[in-house]
């Protein structure tokens, strides 16, 4: 059976009251299978971070709700919410959010601690290429290495579904063309989802699903059934 796997149905977010108020998510539907990289784009204040907010139990919505699973974020309460974001999400970010005085492998070992089904550390150091750097603190590495570590940290986890907003945004071309090649190695090897807003339209080429976001509601939700490596992408 394929399964919807992550499903957002009718999400209504606003921030502020009165003359300040304003509707982020108007009404926002989608789904996501299971392994699927899935491609968020949309621009500047369509709701992008508010939604990956709310599917990280970070924020609740106002109206509808998320489901993982099967399992509904508004029905777990703030232990299994907890939970859930522990042992389901893996994030990524622009800013690498390494801790300076640990290691690279102490940084990844971070991730392995908070899952109770963690991949080898090891194992993921070679996958990300970092053998050699191992023993560096984060000072001492370039910004794509940086990231290698961070997208480590978040992918020894385990998670069901990686997490990455802007995972490029602060970094050169031929940098960011091996970051996106990696995060889609370990979308084939782990199989986990993928979810990554970004504000670069080139990477939907990459993508098995591309969600186009517009004012709080999706415009346009594309399956691409002839999707290129990151290697080939060009911008
Ligand atoms: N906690 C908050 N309180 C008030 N307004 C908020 C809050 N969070 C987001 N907003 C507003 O919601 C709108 C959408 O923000 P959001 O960050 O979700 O957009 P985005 O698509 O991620 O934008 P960007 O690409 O610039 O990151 C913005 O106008 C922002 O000011």
């Amino acid at each position: 059976m394929a399964m919807e796997f992550l499903e957002i149905a009718n999400l209504k977010k606003s921030f502020g009251s009165g003359e300040a108020r304003q509707e982020v998510l108007r009404g926002m539907n989608f789904s996501v299978k299971r392994g699927e990289f899935c491609v968020l784009l949309g621009p500047s204040g369509s709701g992008k971070s508010t939604l990956l907010n709310i599917i990280g139990g970070i924020e609740t919505p106002d109206e509808g709700f998320v489901s993982i699973a099967g399992d509904k974020l508004e029905e777990m309460n703030e232990k299994q919410l907890t939970l859930y974001r522990r042992k389901h999400l893996g994030y990524v970010f622009q800013q690498y959010n390494l801790i300076p005085n640990l290691n690279v492998k102490e940084n990844i070992e971070v991730g392995a601690y908070l899952s109770d089904n963690p991949l080898d550390v090891e194992e993921v150091i070679s996958t990300l290429g970092l053998q050699d750097h191992k023993y560096k603190y984060p000072s001492q590495l370039s910004g794509g290495q940086q990231q290698r570590v961070s997208i480590g940290r978040a992918v020894v986890k385990n998670p069901d579904i990686l997490m990455c907003d802007e995972p490029t945004g602060a970094l050169d071309y031929k940098t960011s063309k091996e970051i996106l090649a990696l995060i889609e190695d370990c979308n084939h090897k782990y199989n986990n989802t993928i979810i990554m807003v970004t504000h670069n339209e080139a990477i939907k080429a990459m993508a098995d699903h591309v969600i186009k976001l517009r004012d709080g509601v999706v415009r346009h939700n594309d399956v691409n059934t002839q999707k290129i490596s990151a290697y080939e992408l060009d911008w």
